[in-house]
């Protein structure tokens, strides 16, 4: 039988607030993570996301509201939390000279249930530099290291700051991956990441904050109404061809004829069938949507024209 703490959420906040030097950093956030979810804040640079995780960490003491981490207040019960989470910083300090197993046990050793150290090692993809020493890693088998280090308690919730950050591209790939088998062992994972295209991989849903506030929430898919944007239709037409009637919306800048069609479907018949009774090559044919990121930017600048009708309803 499910006990009753599976039943409550990982993490809720309600109406929480820090300010600086009467500066406020954080104005009335509420939040809340379900248990297994993989939650992404987003957010431009100062806009309170660093200040919220580390209240939820139990690293800075908050003003004002509710907070919950698994039904204990990270302000009050930091050291009954310690064991449920597992935190990865962006620059962590493990002893460059110890080896990747050594440095896994040695953490493993401050919690009262770790998980094996070479399941963790082997979590993370660093099964074949088990007996290296942490110099010699590269800088992505070291953010590796990182999270095991994090995953060496065996914690309910990981916290990834900017997990990627300066990664290469295959890197980043792997890093994800770990984070999926995370998420399939049933762990909660809050992020914060800038990496739009990360967040979409990623998280089952998202927040976006903006000075102090969240301005969005919901699914990468469905953030703003993104899903509700009507989508565009782009292609160009070779030179000297007209657009054909019905289609003769204004160029746009790069040269291609653009339109958002009540009937996609409809369009694209009507537009290819044209095109091919006539010989014209529809070059770049492509059909448009929001990106993640063009909802992002439409939240988070108010000079930005939005991603598109409705986005940010
Ligand atoms: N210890 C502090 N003392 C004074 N002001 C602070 C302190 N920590 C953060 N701030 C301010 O609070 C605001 C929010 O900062 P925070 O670090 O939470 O933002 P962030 O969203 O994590 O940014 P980034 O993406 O750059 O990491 C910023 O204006 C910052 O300058």
């Amino acid at each position: 039988m499910e006990s009753p703490s599976r039943t409550i959420e990982a993490i809720s906040v309600r109406a929480l607030s820090k300010s600086y030097e009467g500066v406020a950093a954080v104005a009335g956030i509420d939040l809340s993570v379900a248990r297994g979810e993989v939650f992404a804040l987003l957010g431009p640079n100062g806009a309170g996301k660093t200040t919220t995780v580390e209240i939820l960490e139990g690293y800075r003491r908050r003003d004002g509201g509710e907070v919950s981490v698994f039904g204990l207040d990270p302000g009050r019960d930091r050291a009954r939390l310690k064991p449920l989470i597992g935190i990865v910083l962006q620059s962590t300090g493990v002893d460059r000279y110890l080896t990747v197993a050594e440095t896994v046990r040695m953490y493993a050793g401050y919690y009262p249930h770790p998980r094996p150290a070479d399941e963790v090692i082997d979590l993370v993809g660093l099964s074949a530099k088990r007996n290296s020493r942490v110099v010699k890693l590269s800088g992505g088998q070291q953010r590796r290291l990182d999270v095991a280090v994090a995953l060496a308690g065996d914690p309910e919730l990981l916290f990834l700051d900017e997990p990627t950050t300066g990664f290469d591209p295959s890197a980043r790939h792997e890093a994800w991956q770990i984070v999926r088998d995370l998420a399939a062992l049933g762990k909660t994972v809050l992020l914060t990441t800038h990496y739009m295209d990360e967040a979409q991989q990623l998280a089952d849903r998202v927040a976006v904050i903006s000075a102090g506030r969240i301005v969005a929430e919901g699914t990468p898919d469905s953030l703003a109404g993104r899903d509700r944007v009507r989508p565009r239709v782009r292609c160009r037409l070779p030179g000297g061809v007209a657009a054909p009637e019905g289609f003769a919306a204004a160029p746009a800048a790069d040269g291609f004829l653009e339109f958002a069609p009540d009937d996609l479907t409809a369009a694209l018949h009507r537009l290819t069938g044209w095109a091919i009774d006539r010989g014209v090559e529809l070059e770049g044919l492509q059909i448009v949507r929001p990106s993640l990121e063009d909802v992002y930017l439409s939240l988070t600048d108010p000079t930005a024209s939005g991603p598109g009708e409705g986005a940010a309803r």
